[in-house]
């Protein structure tokens, strides 16, 4: 896809003022981009399409922006400084976005108006007449490298690293394996799994052929490898935790009679419109996982728990920000109340499928261990973890974790 370009300097403020509010949503707000872009300014399509690249590619880099900007000046400023929000934006648009020096700095120091304008000023000359590293460097926050390394060793946590500030590829599903052959052939795509699309140059969505008829849904490859473990004969599948439903419709599509379970009503609207946009059939059940109890078991239930998502940085880099250790441990203590209260809705000699779209081995092979452990009717039949580096060459996959366990009959 072609990344916006500024129009020049004059033209662009509006739009660094909106990055601003989002980097600044995001960093002190600790909210998701999506969320931290709704609700500012109404901008021009261009001049919003440019502050959310502004904003994403500051997130991406945010540690390598912070240590140049730290050694350019004996200042210290603190992580939240408007000062070094506009630093971090105003580099991140020279390194990722080729913006020219002088529109940097004519667009940078108007946020500053009345502030700290002399102070990035310097800071931003200093910077802009050395040496800055390249679009395709890479560093990931300090605790989580450290994380990483320790549990996954340095290979996997400089292949992290690389990931974070590369654009990834565009995964489509499909409700057959011959439409999505016919489209990889139409639309220049390679199919790495049944019924899978991967696009290299992701396209504006809307424009891509089968998009208003649902022919396809986006979804990384990492996350359609759940619903593959569902046993081609379970009758009755529930998808707990179903909400927008990018597996709810997996399901369908292989034919299973699907229930689709979700507490939150607005994401299970998604999950209806996506729906019907394919024309796919599922049942919606409006429920807590931890109230629930269904008039007869399933064959098959899939619980895709909620998670610190940490897998998904390569197109939600904030996601490192936000996953402490304790957002981790909370996160790791609800799956294990989940996982207790889905198995309990299987049939014996059915299926469990757990996952989660974490990079956290609490979150996933510990989480089964203990579930394991508690519960002697069930044992392990297959589990998959994609860590980063994992097809590399074709454009890599997000972070995964997933088992498959079996009820004793
Ligand atoms: C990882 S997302 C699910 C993504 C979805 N499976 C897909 O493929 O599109 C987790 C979902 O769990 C739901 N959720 C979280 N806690 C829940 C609970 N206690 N009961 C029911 N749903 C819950 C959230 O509303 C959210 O939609």
């Amino acid at each position: 896809m072609k990344r916006p370009q500024p129009r020049g300097p004059e033209a662009g403020v509006d739009a660094r003022r909106a990055a601003l509010r989002i980097l600044d949503r995001v960093v002190r707000g600790g909210q998701t981009m999506e969320s931290a872009a709704q609700g500012g300014p109404t901008l021009e399509p261009n001049d919003q399409s440019l502050a959310l690249a502004i904003a994403g590619e500051t997130l991406r880099r945010l540690p390598l922006l912070d240590r140049l900007i730290d050694g350019a000046t004996r200042q210290i400023l603190p992580d939240d400084a408007k000062s070094r929000m506009v630093l971090r934006l105003a580099l991140a648009q020279r390194i990722a976005l080729s913006v020219p020096d002088h529109a940097l700095v004519a667009t940078a120091l108007p946020l500053v108006e009345g502030g700290p304008r002399r102070l990035v000023h310097g800071v931003l000359g200093t910077l802009l007449r050395g040496q800055l590293p390249d679009a395709s460097e890479g560093a990931l926050p300090d605790a989580v490298m450290q994380r990483w390394t320790a549990v996954w060793g340095q290979q996997v946590a400089d292949a992290a690293a690389a990931a974070i500030v590369r654009r990834p590829p565009l995964d489509l599903s499909f409700r057959s394996h011959d439409e999505a052959l016919a489209f990889a052939a139409a639309e220049g795509g390679t199919s790495l799994a049944d019924r899978h699309v991967r696009l290299a140059d992701a396209r504006p969505v809307t424009s891509l052929p089968g998009f208003a008829e649902g022919r396809w849904w986006i979804q990384d490859l990492s996350s359609t490898l759940p619903a593959r473990m569902i046993p081609a004969d379970a009758a009755r599948v529930l998808d707990a935790c179903a909400a927008p439903g990018g597996k709810t419709l997996q399901i369908s599509a292989a034919g299973h009679d699907t229930a689709a379970l979700d507490r939150s009503e607005s994401r299970l609207a998604r999950l209806r419109a996506n729906l019907a946009r394919t024309g796919l059939k599922a049942h919606i059940v409006t429920a807590d996982v931890l109230g629930y109890m269904p008039d007869e078991p399933y064959d098959a239930v899939l619980l895709d728990a909620p998670c610190s998502a940490t897998g998904t940085f390569r197109r939600h880099p904030e996601v490192l920000l936000r996953a402490s250790p304790r957002i981790i441990a909370e996160s790791a203590e609800l799956q294990g109340r989940l996982l207790l209260a889905a198995a309990q809705w299987v049939r014996p000699g059915g299926t469990l499928v757990y996952a989660v779209c974490s990079l956290e081995p609490s979150e996933g092979e510990e989480r089964i261990t203990a579930f394991l452990a508690e519960q002697s009717d069930y044992s392990l039949a297959e589990q998959r973890r994609v860590l980063p580096g994992e097809l590399e060459e074709q454009g890599g996959m997000d972070g995964f974790f997933t088992a498959r366990l079996v009820r004793g009959g």
